[in-house]
């Protein structure tokens, strides 16, 4: 897992680096901060030997990483164009130093430096020199950033984007991209594009990801990016923040997928309820119990309205289907047959096509209020669940919500731009309220663990996985997942689920293309991604053969 921190964390992360009891001078992070980018950017680019190359420094400490990038560059061959925003007396005590040692260096053409003061030769000139050089680096904002650009950084950033977009210049960005808040991944202009973000090519970022490099719209801007510590100790490197978020990596995903025993049967891999549908969305319900029988379920139970039954008798024969009641949707009557026979399940899943009637929501809160086995809620069940709080947040169970924006919106009662504005702040809010395990579906989808409150982000997908039916065969993965042999923490079995069905989506798209994979053939991916992850990975997800052929 990688931590995901905010600017906050960072000043307290370099602060405790270099004033608690490691000492470690400021300058020297500084200098370790310049030199990773120089390095790291050095395979990207190809070399900097030869090149010309025009780092812009801003007034902060962002731009102190400018100067030491410049000597490093210029070192290895380059020629370096620095462009100064701040005035010498306006830095910090390491960026000066930087800085001195490269005003000693002027007289060697290896680096050139301006004070940039915006008159119109200096535009000029700097637009000349863009069009000409291969690399900008941009060292003009950091973690420091917040609201929208301000002028000069905003049309210099303006210019970069221009000549980038019409020519052969490749864009580094230092630590965050100019104009991407690291902790929302909000960007400046939204309302005035001439005020927009810088979008690089590569992102150098030190001592942990920040959040804004994995949120839209500041993952578009960060291009490819590389994690450098910097130098920073090791336990500041992995000790949790206090408020916990982070990326989810393949190898986390591998402890919750552990090998199945030999000796185990059809009952070690969990009796999977599925009890949703209603007569005009039976597709729904196929596709999410099709989810559950490719995610490794041992059995998978189907409960749908009698007269959606007809719909899914026989369309597959591994899913035991029956029709329940009498009517096109589900009603309070029909919760007593369900009851009756749930006692027995690993898990139940509720709500993909099951429409909203107010006879529903009286039926998915008796089957709620009786029973001990997890509840994964999707779609029509949380649509039904609005405004249930104290109902939910009251139960003597473990749940999982797995809402899209609009169903989040619905729930929370807060309005979608004001979720994106800080979707790591909405959702751990919700779960706070609600007490249940959240999955914010979305690009990045989000997982919440009720019992922590700690944030998974997850790094899988593709656009080409929205389209209807996607989430109905999450839903199904995340109910087998949870339901395995090992009995994963509700949580790591949400996290899992998620990582599995982006994977999935995304080796859909190599094979097929972003356009028209359906969700039967993400669920149909699922296998081969965890035998690939078993060949790729240390960690044997299968048990060895018994007779090697
Ligand atoms: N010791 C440390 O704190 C280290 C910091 N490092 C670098 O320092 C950066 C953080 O430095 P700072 O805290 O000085 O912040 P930045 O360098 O990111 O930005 C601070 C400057 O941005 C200006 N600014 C803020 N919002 C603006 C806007 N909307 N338009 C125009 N200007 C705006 C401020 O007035 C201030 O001058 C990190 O991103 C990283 O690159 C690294 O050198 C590693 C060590
Ligand atoms: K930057």
């Amino acid at each position: 897992m990688q931590k995901l921190n905010t600017a906050a964390q960072m000043r307290q992360m370099d602060y405790t680096a270099m004033h608690g009891k490691y000492g470690i001078q400021p300058a020297v992070l500084m200098e370790n901060a310049g030199h990773a980018v120089a390095e790291r950017a050095d395979e990207y680019i190809h070399g900097w030997a030869g090149k010309d190359v025009v780092v812009v420094c801003g007034k902060g400490n962002n731009g102190g990483d400018g100067f030491v990038i410049a000597r490093h560059i210029a070192a290895a061959g380059a020629r370096a164009y620095v462009y100064i925003l701040g005035q010498a007396e306006e830095y910090s005590d390491e960026s000066q130093q930087h800085l001195s040692t490269l005003q000693a260096m002027e007289d060697d053409e290896s680096c050139l430096l301006t004070y940039f003061g915006g008159t119109e030769r200096e535009w000029r000139v700097l637009r000349q020199r863009l069009q000409s050089c291969q690399v900008v680096v941009d060292a003009m904002l950091g973690t420091g950033f917040h609201g929208n650009l301000r002028e000069p950084v905003s049309s210099i950033v303006g210019l970069i984007n221009e000549i980038a977009a019409a020519g052969a210049l490749t864009v580094i960005a230092v630590d965050v991209p100019t104009g991407v808040n690291s902790d929302t991944g909000a960007v400046s202009g939204s309302d005035e594009e001439e005020n927009g973000p810088l979008f690089a090519d590569m992102t150098v970022t030190f001592g942990a990801l920040k959040r804004g490099l994995v949120l839209y719209p500041g993952r578009t801007c960060a291009g490819h990016v590389e994690l450098d510590a910097i130098g920073m100790p090791a336990p500041l490197l992995v000790q949790p923040e206090e408020k916990p978020a982070y990326l989810l990596q393949e190898s986390d995903i591998a402890e919750v997928l552990v090998p199945r025993s030999p000796d185990s049967h059809k009952g070690s891999h969990g009796t999977i309820g599925i009890v949703t549908g209603c007569s005009d969305m039976a597709g729904a319900a196929l596709m999410a119990a099709h989810g559950a029988v490719r995610s490794g379920a041992g059995k998978v139970f189907l409960r749908v309205p009698a007269q959606t039954a007809p719909y899914c008798i026989g369309r597959q024969p591994e899913i035991m289907v029956r029709g329940v009641g009498q009517g096109e949707y589900f009603t309070e009557a029909d919760a007593v047959s369900v009851l009756d026979e749930c006692a027995a399940w690993s898990v139940i899943a509720m709500g993909p096509g099951m429409g909203r009637h107010e006879e529903t929501k009286a039926f998915v809160k008796a089957i709620l209020a009786h029973g001990e086995c997890p509840v994964v809620l999707d779609a029509d069940a949380l649509n039904l669940l609005a405004g249930e709080k104290d109902f939910v947040s009251s139960l003597d169970r473990q749940v999982i919500m797995t809402p899209h924006l609009a169903e989040f919106s619905r729930l929370s009662g807060l309005s979608v731009a004001e979720i994106q504005e800080d979707p790591f702040a909405a959702a751990v809010q919700f779960v706070k309220e609600w007490r249940v395990t959240l999955v914010l579906k979305g690009a990045p989808t989000l997982v919440v663990s009720a019992k922590t409150g700690n944030v998974y982000v997850n790094p899988t997908g593709n656009a080409g996985m929205a389209c209807g039916g996607m989430g109905d065969i999450l839903t199904g993965m995340i109910a087998a997942i949870s339901a395995r042999e090992s009995r994963p923490d509700i949580c790591s079995a949400a996290c899992a689920g998620v990582y599995l069905h982006g994977a999935a989506g995304d080796a859909c798209r190599r094979q097929i293309g972003s356009y028209g994979f359906t969700p039967m053939e993400v669920a149909d991916a699922v296998p081969g991604v965890i035998r690939r992850m078993e060949e790729e990975m240390a960690v044997p997800l299968l048990q060895a053969p018994m007779i090697l052929d």
